[in-house]
């Protein structure tokens, strides 16, 4: 049987759920999976750090509620977060990456993925700074240093989009998607069309865990625009940056205009999209749509994500799915995990016979 080491870096949301998932759930995978996960590490901003190589028991972490530096209080634990030196440090074949997606700079994730490469381990993550901003160097990167680098749920949570995309459509021949890819926006959408206020729903989406650390990435459409880079860039083949991706979010829209849309047999969504012309130019945008009801896409509600994939062999393939939230999102680091264990495991990863 396979047991994987990992370190948890950021201990918000997602990581906070993939403790829990690994509490309630390892020797189910140990059965069904092939391998079980020992978190041997963890760092937080808030919480500190903490390193165990023998384990730390993911029941505990997740049943404490520890204060403001409170990982200071476990055996190998620091107030300090001390985050580059957990991932060089504690023995993890796995480094999880979960801090917060900063879409202009990608940082502090994209040193963190850095470290874990150098230092020999593989890293899955749901942050979209390093997959959007420096994707081409880390993948070089991790493949130079005989580890992996899994990102699925950057796009769509745990919803499979990336692979399945580059994997099950492989020579469908895809020349564009287009997509509701931010579920707060898309919750926050909703709830104004049940005459909430912007800010009351912005804050509803926040408790329910779906928006980013500063929710204006998510109503702007700055968000979005990194997803739809990681997209264009992963699917399509492109090479672009956020910059070249025209950005418009929903702030502008009042509870008045959705209504009145509604009452058109129209619906405003946040879209994202890119497509390949035929000279193999790829543009890419994202903005508030007004769909026709009948559209797939407009009926699609609350945090939910779709994306309609453009095909030459098949025609139009919509996926749909959760877009955001902490069991979802921890789900695509686990999908990341099976990945890594499925593709002859990385040299980094090692297995512990029983
Ligand atoms: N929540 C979702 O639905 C969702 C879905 C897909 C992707 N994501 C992405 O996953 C990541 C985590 O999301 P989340 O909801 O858990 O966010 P969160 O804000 O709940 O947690 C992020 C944590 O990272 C910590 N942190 C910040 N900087 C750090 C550093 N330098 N070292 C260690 N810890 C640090 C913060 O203290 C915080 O606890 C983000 O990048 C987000 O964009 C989230
Ligand atoms: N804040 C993001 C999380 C998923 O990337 C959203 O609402 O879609």
């Amino acid at each position: 049987m396979t047991i994987y080491t990992v370190s948890l870096i950021g201990f918000g949301g997602v990581n906070r759920a993939l403790a829990e998932l690994i509490a309630e759930r390892n020797e189910t995978w140990q059965r069904e999976l092939g391998f079980g996960l020992n978190i041997v590490g963890v760092s937080d901003l808030h919480l500190g750090s903490v390193i165990s190589p023998n384990g730390i028991d993911a029941r505990m972490l997740t049943a404490t509620r520890f204060e403001k530096g409170g990982f200071a209080n476990l055996s190998g634990g620091s107030a300090e977060p001390r985050s580059l030196h957990v991932v060089r440090s504690a023995p993890a074949d796995i480094v999880v990456e979960a801090t917060y997606t900063d879409p202009a700079t990608g940082e502090p994730a994209i040193s963190h993925c850095r470290a874990a490469f150098e230092a020999g381990r593989s890293v899955v993550t749901t942050n979209k700074g390093p997959v959007a901003l420096a994707a081409a160097e880390l993948k070089a990167m991790a493949a130079a240093c005989g580890v992996g680098f899994e990102y699925e749920g950057a796009v769509m949570s745990g919803t499979p989009v990336i692979r399945l995309a580059q994997s099950a459509l492989a020579g469908a021949e895809i020349t564009g998607f287009a997509g509701i890819l931010n579920g707060t926006s898309n919750f926050v959408l909703g709830r104004m069309q049940t005459g909430l206020g912007f800010a009351e729903a912005v804050a509803e989406a926040q408790a329910a865990g779906y928006a980013e650390a500063d929710p204006t990435a998510d109503v702007e459409g700055f968000d979005v625009r990194l997803k739809v880079v990681i997209l264009a860039n992963e699917v399509l083949g492109a090479t672009l940056t956020p910059d070249q991706v025209d950005c418009a979010g929903i702030s502008a829209l009042t509870p008045a205009a959705l209504a009145e849309a509604e009452a058109a047999g129209t619906r405003w969504k946040l879209i994202g999209s890119a497509a390949r012309d035929a000279s193999g130019r790829i543009t890419a945008a994202v903005r508030a749509e007004r769909l026709p009801l009948a559209h797939p896409l407009a009926s699609v509600s609350g945090a939910v994500n779709a994306i309609t994939f453009q095909t030459g062999l098949l025609g139009d393939v919509t996926v749909t799915g959760p877009g955001a939230g902490r069991i979802e999102t921890a789900f695509a680091l686990l999908s990341d995990i099976v990945a890594l264990h499925r593709k002859a495991t990385p040299l980094a990863l090692r297995e512990a016979a029983e």
